[in-house]
């Protein structure tokens, strides 16, 4: 029995080893399986950390209640809604990478419009977009064809950078340089037949200030004004070569009639003294006659030869006169000739001197001309206290007349404005354009006090042209600052004083004017 006991004990024994084992062998399958299980939660944790802040969340608290050692049925509701949030993690997902496509192709695509990328550049982006780009399964595939994207980005960039630069370097803009070559184009009075050209250059400078452009109007200026002084120093030798042709050519009259006079008057005195030698002769042979026969024959031979003689003086001294006349009518005609080609050249002279006071484009007095002006009545005015009022007088947004209708008709504009100007003023008075757009008037003899009725009348005279551009009725005003000189003036502080004027006139709405005593 006691054998039997010990048997079955040892089989209980046994078993009771062997389930413990399997318990052990269980529980450390069981520890192993959560280990594994928290290790994943841990790795899709860390991989998904940032993308959704509630997943982050609810891995965090998966974890922690693994480490605790929650069952499995009080995780249940919490690996349900993990599953939920990782599935709408996917669509969200799904939607980035779209959207990351969609951005790398559209900024491939912008790129591709570009001109002036290199060709193996242009392929490599082709190549990007059409083919690598479609290949892209997960958002980070997408990495590479970024990078290569990028790259391809500063390639062209570099390219674009080092146009641009050298663009920059030859096309900076220098409007100061326009409005100088402009103001020069303006002063210049040039020959009819290059009027369009100067109006074309002209045109230009008003529409661009780039360094090329003012480098291709300053030579075109200067071959016109190069081509002039040519031409004004040919037509000045060739009157110089005429005029000593002309002095040639009287020379050797005046040497001619000396000759052939110095010639004569030696035929003459070879004459003169034949004659009295006949004369002598004759006197002596009539004392020595012995018979009225015999004298009467002398006498008749004697004196038959010196009527011939006298006859043939008479001739000479008529051939004398007559060359003599001759001579001196050539020597008067050569000297009408010289007289006229000489006044002919003074006039010319003083055309050009006047040409060059005057303003080519309105005829009215340019600026040097208003300087010399100027100075003669502000001297004036220091000798004799005589009252002069000064006005500057400013078109008002010229530019924007150039800008909506073109330059010529911004010319056309300044020549109306002139003449309604010189109509408009005093025999007296005088104006001249100072420049641009703008025109300076002198009133000697009117005190500031009275100059604004006939000023404010000039204003509106202005106002009231019917100019037209392009079909439309266009009004155009000026502005005006005036003043009068006054003891201690210099002309500069009274010229600053009208620009002050005209300043405020501007400043405080144009189309009005302004006084500053
Ligand atoms: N057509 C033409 N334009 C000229 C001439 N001389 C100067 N200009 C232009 O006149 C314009 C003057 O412009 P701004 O000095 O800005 O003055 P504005 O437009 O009249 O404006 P405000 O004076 O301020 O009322 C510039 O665009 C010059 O290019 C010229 O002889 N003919």
């Amino acid at each position: 029995m006691a054998k039997f006991v010990t048997n079955k004990d040892a089989l209980i024994e046994k078993k009771l080893k062997l389930a413990v084992k399997a318990r052990a062998e269980l529980e450390n399958a069981h520890k192993d399986q959560i280990q594994t299980l928290s290790n994943f939660a841990a790795k899709l944790a860390v991989s998904s950390k940032g993308q959704d802040v509630a997943l982050d969340n609810l891995l965090a608290k998966f974890r922690q209640a693994l480490s605790k050692g929650v069952s499995f049925d009080d995780l249940a509701p919490l690996i349900n809604t993990i599953t939920q949030s990782l599935k709408n993690q996917e669509s969200v997902n799904a939607e980035n990478h779209q959207k990351l496509s969609t951005s790398i192709s559209d900024a491939g695509r912008q790129l591709q419009k570009l001109k002036g990328i290199p060709d193996d550049t242009r392929r490599k982006l082709r190549n990007l977009l059409d083919h690598e780009l479609n290949e892209v399964n997960v958002s980070y595939e997408f990495l590479p064809v970024f990078e290569k994207l990028i790259g391809i980005y500063q390639k062209v960039l570099a390219v674009k950078t080092k146009v641009k630069e050298a663009h920059d370097s030859t096309t900076s803009q220098k409007p100061e340089l326009a409005s100088e070559l402009l103001t020069l184009a303006n002063e210049i009075t040039f020959e009819d037949d290059v009027a369009k050209e100067v109006i074309d250059i002209k045109t230009t400078l008003s529409q661009s200030a780039e360094v090329d452009v003012l480098l291709d109007c300053a030579i075109a200026i200067i071959q016109i004004i190069a081509n002039s002084i040519a031409r004004e120093r040919q037509s000045a030798q060739g009157f110089l070569v005429s005029l000593n042709q002309t002095l040639e050519e009287l020379h050797a009259s005046i040497l001619s009639t000396t000759n052939s006079t110095k010639h004569m008057s030696a035929e003459l005195s070879g004459l003169n003294k034949q004659i009295e030698t006949k004369i002598k002769l004759l006197n002596e042979q009539t004392q020595k006659a012995t018979s009225i026969s015999d004298l009467k024959e002398l006498v008749d031979g004697e004196l038959k030869l010196l009527r011939q003689d006298l006859v043939k003086r008479e001739q000479l001294e008529q051939k004398d006169k007559a060359d003599l006349l001759e001579s001196f009518d050539q020597i008067n005609s050569r000297i009408n000739v010289l007289e006229t080609k000489v006044n002919t050249y003074k006039k010319r002279l003083s055309e050009q001197q006047f040409k060059s006071l005057l303003d080519g484009l309105t005829k009215l007095p340019n600026r040097a001309a208003f300087d010399d002006r100027f100075s003669q009545e502000f001297h004036m005015f220091e000798q004799h206290d005589n009252e002069t009022t000064l006005v500057v007088i400013d078109v008002d947004f010229f530019k924007s007349i150039n800008d909506q209708y073109g330059h010529s008709a911004g010319d056309k504009t300044l020549q109306v404005i002139a003449r309604a100007l010189k109509k408009a003023i005093r025999k007296s008075d005088f104006i001249a354009r100072y420049g641009g757009e703008e025109f300076v008037l002198l009133m000697p003899g009117m005190a500031l006090q009275h100059a604004q009725p006939p000023l404010e009348k000039i204003r509106n005279t202005i106002k009231a042209i019917p100019f037209k551009f392009k079909d439309k009725q266009v009004q155009i005003t000026v502005s005006l600052g005036a003043t009068q000189f006054k003891k201690g003036d210099t002309p500069l502080a009274a010229f600053d004083r009208a620009d002050d004027a005209l300043y405020e006139a501007k400043n405080s709405g144009r189309d009005r004017l302004c006084i500053r005593k």
